[in-house]
């Protein structure tokens, strides 16, 4: 089975992800590494040199070339990666989807004491600017968000309660 996390940057997918594959003895792929590796760039020169537009389209096949990888796996999608293109309803054709739904409030702060430079749509930000990113962005990602199979709600989001969300949906 393929299990995808999805959410704003800053939700935890990447870390909770981690921690999933490892309960369930699956393989863990954060598609933001699989993308870097893949090109032999970091996402941050992947935005700088390509732009945001031909970044979705590698994110996209990406996305279709870890489908076709993996027979079991988690799988923490960058945050925009459900929204562009029909990647949303390519997602849960494939797997099942779970949307971390983290307080913006809480995502500001997290990602305020983290390393803003490899996050190449908030680098160079201030907090109240970083903020407004964030509450636009989620506005118009919402309706994709909420096509997830399971919607999990933050702050604090443990990997119990995603395991048995899982085990029951
Ligand atoms: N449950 C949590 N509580 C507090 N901080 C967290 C939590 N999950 C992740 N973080 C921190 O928030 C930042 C973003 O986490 P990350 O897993 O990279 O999110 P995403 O992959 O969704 O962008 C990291 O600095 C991470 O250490
Ligand atoms: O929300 C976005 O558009 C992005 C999220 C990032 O992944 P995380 O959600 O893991 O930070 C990464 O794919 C890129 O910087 C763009
Ligand atoms: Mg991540």
């Amino acid at each position: 089975m393929l299990i995808f996390l999805i959410g704003m940057m800053g939700s935890g997918k990447t870390t909770l992800g981690r921690q999933l594959a490892e309960r369930l003895s699956y393989t863990f792929v954060d598609l933001d590494e699989y993308l870097e590796k893949r090109e032999g760039r970091t996402i941050a020169q992947l935005f700088e040199q390509e732009g945001q537009d031909r970044f979705r389209e590698l994110e996209r096949e990406a996305l279709e070339a870890v489908v076709q990888e993996y027979e079991h796996a988690v799988i923490s999608t960058g945050g925009g990666a459900p929204c562009f293109f029909d990647n949303m309803d390519y997602i849960n054709r494939h797997g099942k989807s779970c949307f971390l739904d983290v307080p913006v409030e809480e995502i500001t702060k997290r990602l305020m004491a983290s390393d803003l430079q490899v996050r190449p749509l908030l680098a160079g930000k201030t907090e109240a600017e970083i903020n407004s990113f964030l509450v636009k962005t989620l506005g118009l990602r919402k309706q994709f968000y909420k096509q997830a199979s399971i919607i999990l709600q933050g702050p604090a989001i443990g990997v119990e309660e995603l395991q048995i969300l899982l085990n029951n949906n």
